[in-house]
């Protein structure tokens, strides 16, 4: 259990996500999480649980030894403006999981020497599954090595150069999306084929779950396993090569590739 008060400025979906990641791992209790959002009263259910709720931006970060800014790019600036008084550059430490926006933007915007690493979680955070990438350009080896230890215990992270976080924003927090999407419509493929839609999407996200556990586990490749998979003249690769005629992994990488893009894009750095 870390000793530390967490402070998560923005709590909407990826700032909730953390906030109930953190405390199903067992690293923080609600009580040492403050979570800010300007409609306060959608937090109810949160402080009912023990966690700190409020509006005010600049007194939860009065009182946090770590700040986690968790709005969007957009929203960034105003939300510096309001801290900016509060922060104490000496103990506390910035994570920052704003797609697009650099440790350096957030330094130059605030005018302040602030300990400033980059985190990009995903969605799947708040049951322990994260894939989490950590950038920072100069940040203290001993504050990055508690980020990396913090996401460690909420799935699985490593260390990139921070040019790549754009990249790792696109794989891996809107990847979620991405494989959600190829799995309801695998879901609805099923219920065309006979199953009911309920009993097609449980069947359809557990086999997923195993094809990447069969790489995951057996630290494999995927087209290993899909030879296995294949038999010849067999239905598998009737249906397979049907898909990649109809653009499957193009439409993946092309997909892949604009969302990395438009990441890179996203904040203006004058608000
Ligand atoms: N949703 C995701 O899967 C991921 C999102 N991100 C990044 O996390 C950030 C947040 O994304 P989401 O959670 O999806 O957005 P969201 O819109 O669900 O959450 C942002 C929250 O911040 C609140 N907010 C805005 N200004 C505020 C202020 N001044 N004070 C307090 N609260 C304020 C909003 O009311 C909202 O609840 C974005 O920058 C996004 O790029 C990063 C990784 C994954
Ligand atoms: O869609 C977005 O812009 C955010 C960033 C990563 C996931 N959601």
């Amino acid at each position: 259990m870390q000793a530390k008060h967490i402070a998560i400025l923005g709590s909407g979906n990826i700032g909730l996500s953390l906030a109930k990641g953190l405390v199903k791992a067992q690293q923080y209790q609600p009580q040492q999480i403050t979570l800010t959002r300007r409609n306060v009263a959608a937090l109810n259910d949160l402080a009912n649980q023990g966690y700190q709720t409020t509006a005010d931006n600049a007194a939860a970060v009065a009182q946090a030894d770590i700040i986690v800014l968790a709005v969007l790019p957009q929203q960034l600036n105003k939300l510096l403006d309001e801290i900016k008084p509060n922060i104490q550059t000496e103990k506390q430490l910035f994570i920052s999981v704003i797609s697009g926006v650099s440790c350096e933007d957030i330094r130059q915007y605030l005018g302040m020497d602030v300990q400033v690493i980059r985190a990009m979680p995903n969605t799947a955070i708040a049951i322990g599954h994260s894939m989490t990438c950590i950038a920072a350009d100069r940040a203290d080896a001993e504050n990055l090595q508690l980020v990396k230890s913090m996401f460690d215990t909420v799935g699985i992270s490593i260390q990139i150069n921070e040019e790549l976080m754009t990249s790792a924003t696109a794989l891996c927090a809107c990847g979620v999306a991405f494989f959600l999407r190829s799995i309801r419509a695998a879901s609805q493929g099923g219920t065309e084929i006979g199953f009911h839609a309920h009993d097609a999407l449980k069947m359809a996200a557990q086999t997923a779950k195993g094809a990447a556990d069969l790489l995951l586990q057996l630290a494999s490749h995927p087209e290993q396993e899909i030879d296995k998979v294949t038999s010849p003249k067999g239905c598998t690769i009737a249906g397979l090569n049907e898909m990649e005629h109809n653009g499957f992994s193009s439409a993946m990488i092309k997909g892949i590739k604009l969302s990395a893009d438009k990441a890179g894009v996203l904040y203006k750095k004058e608000g």
